[in-house]
């Protein structure tokens, strides 16, 4: 087991941050953490580094107690940390030695992995420049090297892709892929789904401090299997319309986007012709339909009752 928590407690004052979270992680996962802004996952992380002083349960890291075990479990892990965290005054190549000499890699072998590190993130040819150069996307590059020098067996990546431009989000999500390949166990938090949901061997969706919903991509869309839903391009829509659609036998529930109602009805049922219908007959113009394939989002909607994008 590369992770198991039993029972993890933190709270800060009243505010209850992990709820007697339980997770298991296994060797060569690439496991997607999901959930809102608040839902817990830094504290989560931040535990598991042993940053965060939780007041209950238990953390094994690679089967040992990370309590006892801590200086040795650090060695292995690695973390690219959702603030950015380096040396504008010091090279790209410097940063990288810096860390991968706290680590304790001396000499050749410490100069061949700076290098092996700098080019799996494509910045070998940046060695020399200073990261204050750098793009926002490249220094998540460089805090991506800076964390896998020293060939740990788990890396923690915290919302590794926030704030960059679109290339360099590719580029680290290929990144993940080829590390996970070369058999490094992956944590991965994020509140984008589609990142989670391209990448992720086995999802945890979290809110409120505990996983919601544990499972791969494929078992968590299950869980909602009983749903389907429609959208229906409607101008001006508004509860009034909203509230009559809900009324139709097997509608289970209904949602305004914009243009847009949002309708889940059980499986087994046909309400769309009835939908269709009362749109049209209560006066409103209908411009469309399409029926939505399930994603995580759908299934965090249903599990929770409220959305997990907000921005
Ligand atoms: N240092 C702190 N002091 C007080 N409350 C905190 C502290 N850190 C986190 N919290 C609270 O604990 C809860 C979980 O926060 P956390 O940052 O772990 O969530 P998150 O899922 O990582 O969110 P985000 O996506 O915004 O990073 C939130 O309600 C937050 O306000």
């Amino acid at each position: 087991m590369i992770v198991e928590i039993k029972d993890l407690v933190k709270r800060y004052g009243e505010e209850l941050a992990l709820d007697h979270l339980s997770l298991k992680i296994l060797p060569g996962e690439i496991f997607g953490l999901l959930g809102p802004n608040g839902a817990g996952k830094t504290t989560l992380i931040n535990s598991m580094l042993g940053l965060t002083k939780v007041q209950g349960g238990e953390i094994r890291i690679f089967d040992k107690d990370l309590g006892i075990y801590y200086d040795r479990i650090k060695k292995e892990v690695g973390v690219v940390p959702q603030e950015l965290a380096l040396y504008e005054d010091l090279t790209a190549y410097e940063n990288v030695e810096l860390f991968a000499g706290l680590y304790g890699l001396r000499g050749t072998d410490k100069k061949e992995k700076v290098d092996e590190a700098l080019a799996f993130v494509g910045l070998l040819e940046r060695k020399k420049q200073f990261p204050k150069k750098f793009s926002g996307g490249m220094k998540r590059r460089l805090n991506i090297a800076m964390a896998i020098v020293h060939q740990p067996k788990l890396v923690i990546m915290d919302e590794p892709t926030v704030g960059i431009d679109p290339q360099s989000r590719n580029q680290i999500l290929e990144s993940v892929k080829t590390l996970n390949r070369r058999g490094i166990t992956i944590i991965y938090t994020s509140h984008y789904m589609e990142e989670v949901e391209g990448i992720a061997t086995n999802i945890g969706i979290m809110d409120k401090g505990r996983i919601i919903a544990l499972g791969t991509n494929r078992a968590l869309k299950e869980l909602i299997d009983f749903e389907q839903r429609g959208s229906f391009t409607v101008e001006k829509p508004d509860s009034l319309l909203r509230e009559a659609v809900e009324r139709i036998s097997g509608v289970s529930s209904t949602s305004l986007e914009e243009e847009r109602l949002i309708v889940g009805w059980k499986k087994g049922t046909s309400p769309m012709g009835e939908i269709v219908k009362v749109i049209t007959e209560q006066g409103y113009t209908l411009r469309g339909v399409t029926v939505k394939e399930p994603n995580l989002e759908q299934v965090f909607l249903t599990l929770t009752g409220k959305s997990l994008r907000d921005d």
